[in-house]
């Protein structure tokens, strides 16, 4: 859009000049294929966050579990470093092949925490991209390349991750909300996880969940951020695709509520257990590592 908002004033300019004013066929040429240009930048860079031209950022959506991965990119950077938010195995070659065209350099595969209804991306890109470090809470006790904790900063290029211990669904659960400060996007942008979903929350009944912890969580950590602060999820299952800390502050109608009302609704949803839970629990507690393992071992025999 800040492309497209920077190109139109031209052209305004040079179709607005005074009536005897004609263009010749060189102008009319530069004019448009400068346009041309102008959208192809817009197109590869992916969705433009308002005043965030160095971040590419895409949402990327695996239908069977209904999960949201979420790859970023520093464009100002030589190397385009980029990171991969909660990716799932089955769409683990397609996000591998968008990385490829756009011509990024993967470092990190993070993970908000381990899910119970889909087995991570994180192996697979492990074992097809080299060099790429696997991520998640140390609080998750889960194995990875790189264990994170509240506070900490995730770089890749000029850009960071702030990470947020947001507890409640799991009790290695975290936000991760793009940097505050100068070369940093605009709004900030919040990825809950399972934390926070659109106009709900994570279920807090396995996995170490507590309903008092998630609803500390959200309103401490996740509802002070600044109130335009996007908010992207792990999953949606209605169809949305963002919202804001303003929204849900407003309309969320599980934390909208006083904290026993909203335990007592958490305490009563009745949801069936995610049917890959079984296998998706134990196989994300290795975080992708398990792949490298059995590489090892296959090489070694
Ligand atoms: N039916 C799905 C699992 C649906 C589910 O339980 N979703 C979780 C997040 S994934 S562990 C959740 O917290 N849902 C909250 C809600 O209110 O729906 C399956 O079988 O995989």
């Amino acid at each position: 859009m800040l492309q497209l908002r920077l190109t139109l004033p031209r052209i305004h300019g040079l179709l607005h000049r005074s009536p005897s004013t004609v263009l010749n066929n060189k102008q009319v040429l530069s004019l448009f294929s400068g346009l041309k240009a102008q959208s192809l930048a817009v197109a590869s860079y992916g969705t433009a966050v308002e005043g965030s031209q160095r971040l590419f950022f895409r949402q990327l959506f695996e239908g069977e579990s209904f999960t949201y991965t979420y790859l970023l990119a520093d464009m100002a950077h030589p190397d385009k470093p980029a990171v991969l938010i909660d990716p799932v195995d089955q769409t683990a070659d397609r996000d591998i092949s968008l990385i490829k065209d756009l011509g990024l350099k993967l470092i990190y595969a993070m993970n908000t925490h381990v899910h119970a209804d889909h087995v991570t991306g994180t192996g697979i890109i492990k074992s097809k991209i080299p060099g790429v470090k696997s991520v998640i809470s140390r609080a998750s006790n889960a194995k990875t390349d790189l264990l994170i904790e509240h506070g900490d900063k995730v770089n890749f290029g000029g850009v960071y991750l702030e990470v947020r211990a947001t507890p409640g669904h799991t009790a290695g659960c975290v936000t991760y909300v793009t940097g505050s400060g100068p070369c940093q996007p605009t709004p900030r942008m919040a990825f809950t996880g399972d934390t926070l979903l659109i106009r709900g929350c994570g279920r807090t009944d396995f996995q170490g969940g507590s309903a008092h912890q998630l609803y500390q969580s959200v309103h401490s950590q996740i509802f002070k951020l600044p109130k335009d602060t996007l908010i992207y999820p792990a999953h949606d299952y209605k169809g949305f695709t963002v919202s804001t800390v303003r929204e849900e502050m407003l309309y969320n109608p599980r934390l909208t509520l006083d904290e026993e009302t909203f335990k007592h609704t958490m305490e009563n949803l009745n949801l069936p257990y995610p049917k890959m839970i079984d296998i998706a629990g134990p196989a994300n507690m290795l975080c992708g590592i398990q792949d490298v393992a059995i590489k090892a071992k296959a090489s070694a025999s």
